[in-house]
């Protein structure tokens, strides 16, 4: 039997994935793992926990982006390189989406047990790794500033509602954009970096692969209400990229400088202080995809 080290977040989601612990197991270990359980008791405690997995075969991490971006990051600090696998169990769960893991979770383990491995890129923020985004200004910073139980409860919804009472806060931040062809100063309500296709249960780059060796940034530049909403009603339809008050750029760098003092979301977790040198890592992970 091979061996899995299964690091899981409690308080991901809805909060239940320990109701379906045993269901979990006995799947996986039907399959051909004995499985080591670890229900995480802080964000630290992911960072102090990996140290258990050296001598087991494969990491598998349940919970939503930001306890994969934090298995990840812990991951690479301990010099590990174990093939992941994602039981999805966050409340957006972009990632896993991007994947096509979907949150059943005996679908999850079945991609597992089958074994189809692929090597995907990771972004570099200063000096901590993302899998799915970076981003900062308007609406990226729902998911920091939202209530966990609020979270909980509602689900996606709460994220939307979060966005919505935002809204008359929307004010535009000036960022410098550096990449190796231009340099772009604009007055801008928010920028996404993907490395996966959505944010936030939103599609912002229809058209990202997580293993091109690439970064898609889009960013909405300062309009007024009326073309604001032309262009979220474009979104949902995934037409946005061509719209003049976007800014889409497909880089392997970029350094983003903002004089003001904005927090920065990266895979839902509170990021790094401007200035931003943000590129494609050299680092790779390996993850288990259906
Ligand atoms: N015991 C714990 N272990 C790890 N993280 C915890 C714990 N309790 C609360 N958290 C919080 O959970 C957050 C990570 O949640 P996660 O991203 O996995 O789920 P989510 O926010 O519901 O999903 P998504 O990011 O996909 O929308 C962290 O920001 C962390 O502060």
């Amino acid at each position: 039997m091979k061996k899995a080290f299964l690091i899981y977040n409690p308080y991901s989601g809805n909060r239940t994935f320990r109701l379906k612990l045993d269901q979990v197991i006995n799947k996986l270990q039907s399959g051909g793992y004995v499985v080591t359980p670890y229900r995480t008791m802080s964000v630290d405690d992911i960072y102090k926990c990996i140290k258990y997995a050296y001598d087991h075969d494969i990491v598998i991490v349940s919970g939503g982006d930001g306890t994969i971006n934090h298995v990840i990051n812990s991951m690479l600090k301990a010099g590990l390189n174990k093939p992941i696998g994602i039981i999805p169990s966050g409340t957006a769960n972009d990632f896993a989406g991007y994947l096509g893991i979907g949150k059943k979770v005996s679908d999850a383990c079945e991609i597992i047990i089958r074994g189809n491995l692929t090597k995907f890129d990771l972004g570099k923020i200063n000096d901590r790794y993302f899998i799915n985004v970076a981003a900062a200004g308007l609406l990226t910073d729902v998911s920091q500033k939202i209530d966990i139980n609020l979270k909980n409860t509602l689900g996606k919804v709460a994220y939307y509602l979060k966005g919505i009472e935002q809204i008359p806060n929307f004010r535009p931040i000036p960022v410098r954009i550096i990449t190796e062809k231009k340099v772009i100063e604009e007055n801008i309500y928010l920028f996404t970096i993907l490395n996966g296709s959505s944010a936030g249960g939103f599609r912002l780059a229809p058209d990202a692969t997580a293993n091109d060796g690439y970064l898609n940034l889009i960013a909405v530049k300062q309009c007024n209400i009326v073309e604001l909403f032309n262009l979220f009603i474009k979104m949902l339809k995934g037409e946005h990229l061509n719209d003049e008050n976007i800014i889409y750029l497909k880089e392997k760098r970029f350094q983003i400088e903002c004089l003001e003092n904005i927090e920065t979301d990266i895979d839902g977790e509170k990021g790094p202080d401007f200035p931003l040198n943000i590129c494609v890592s050299d680092q790779k992970v390996i993850i288990f995809t259906p």
